[in-house]
């Protein structure tokens, strides 16, 4: 029998109100115990919850869900409780006290939810998007996924793939009969399929809104970059001086702008000569961010521009600064407003469409494992390796949704989710 689990599933205390979820088994003696019996199932009560010795702990909301339908598929009891540190305290410590309970490891509501069926790993890996969520980009692109967009595209294009097989194992049975051939519409329905799984592989991947647009500064020592940084970031994180290789190290901010993810690098100053050890391995990596970042930002001369950058001109309150490139002063603020425009089109340019599915390189690679072979299937040569290779997409299709997922596998992704969900 399994194990009954439980946690506070709401934010840290002090708070309003506390959440606290027990799922399994012994879920409904629990709740009945402390809360002098049941409520009717899906109907929330107002109760004295006590502890094993019957002294009163808080007036709490309890809620009752029998399995299998419920979140975790298991019996589910909730008591959403007042949300004070020595309440939720009590509360559990009386959950602790009640044989066959033990609290709930991190994620382990959800991983009972998909191990009981009632999601699948594209909506649990949603799910802990969704969770991680701080910008509204992310929180749009996981709540799709979540909610089993993702899923229920898949589920089509499995449907899909068993429909061509049936057609090809009917001929595969009916071969003694001359009359049996594939319908007219299958090399057809087998292109579009392939033109579908291929296009949606083709978005960039969700770690791009999960992880952040990299905007890295760079450019020559005293160029403004660190002051640049700051006037984006609105606060004070770099240090600004006037003496030439202050930012030795790479520094990064996560920040969101207009809802889109970025994460902005200040990076060392890049000059040829002069520079010391510890600057030059700044300088180097330096070189590594300007070469990974997604948007490079350069506010040094226009003959030195790397490849891909954008031409910034900086400190143009100063006036005489080079005449080419987009211009901004950190001082004043002047062009701050063009320039963060800017980056947020080009961020946009660069993630997953909104309101449309995009995979993570997990499923994306699955989903190209599919097509490829899809890709295989030859109808004008041996059909019995064609049904194999139909059977091979949908087997690939079966593990990007999560069908035979390995522990690791589990264990690095319900890992992510906190304690409580
Ligand atoms: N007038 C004016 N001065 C600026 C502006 N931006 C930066 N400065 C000054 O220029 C100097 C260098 O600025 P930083 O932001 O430290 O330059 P950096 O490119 O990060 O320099 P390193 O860390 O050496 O690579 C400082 O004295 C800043 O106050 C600006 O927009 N206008």
């Amino acid at each position: 029998m399994a194990d009954t689990i439980y946690a506070l599933s709401s934010g840290a205390p002090p708070a309003g109100i506390g959440v606290i979820r027990i799922s399994g088994p012994r879920a409904g003696e629990a709740l009945s115990r402390m809360a002098g019996g049941l409520p009717p199932a899906r109907s929330p009560r107002l109760r004295i919850v006590r502890n094993g010795e019957g002294e009163a702990l808080d007036q709490a909301l309890v809620m009752w869900f029998e399995g299998p339908n419920t979140a975790t598929g298991d019996d589910l009891a909730e008591i959403h409780c007042h949300g004070g540190r020595a309440v939720v305290a009590a509360l559990l410590a009386a959950l602790s006290s009640i044989d066959g309970l033990r609290e709930a490891e991190p994620g382990e509501f959800t991983r009972r939810a998909f191990s009981n069926g009632r999601i699948d790993l594209a909506e649990a890996e949603g799910l802990a998007d969704l969770l991680s969520a701080e910008t509204e980009l992310q929180r749009r692109g996981a709540l799709l996924a979540a909610g089993g967009n993702l899923s229920r595209q898949i589920e089509g294009w499995r449907d899909r793939v068993l429909g061509l097989a049936a057609s090809i194992e009917a001929v595969i049975d009916f071969a003694d009969e001359d009359d049996v051939s594939l319908p007219a519409s299958f090399s057809r329905e087998l292109d579009e399929l392939i033109g579908e799984i291929r296009a949606t592989s083709q978005r960039p991947a969700t770690e791009r809104l999960r992880d952040g647009i990299r905007v890295v500064l760079a450019g020559p020592p005293n160029a403004g970059k660190s002051s640049l940084f700051n006037a984006l970031l609105s606060d004070d994180a770099a240090i600004v001086t006037s003496e030439a290789g202050t930012t030795r190290d790479v520094l990064e901010r996560p920040v969101s702008i207009g809802g889109v993810p970025l994460v902005l690098v200040d990076t060392a100053g890049m000059r040829d000569s002069g520079a010391g050890a510890i600057e030059e391995m700044g300088i180097e990596r330096a070189r590594k961010e300007v070469a990974n970042g997604h948007i490079v930002l350069w506010l040094g001369a226009p003959d030195e521009l790397p490849f891909g950058a954008i031409q910034i001109s900086a400190k143009s309150d100063l006036g005489g600064g080079q005449s080419e490139g987009l211009e901004v002063s950190a001082v004043t603020g002047f062009g701050l407003s063009e320039l963060t425009d800017m980056l947020v089109e080009k961020a946009r340019e660069i993630l997953p469409p909104v309101d449309q599915i995009a995979f993570n390189r997990r499923q994306r690679e699955w989903a190209q494992t599919a097509a490829q072979s899809l890709e295989a299937v030859d109808t004008h040569s041996d059909l019995l390796i064609a049904a194999e290779n139909l059977r091979a997409a949908r087997r690939a299709l079966d593990r990007l949704v999560g069908r035979d997922s390995t522990e690791e596998m589990l264990d690095a992704l319900f890992g992510r989710f906190c304690i409580g969900k």
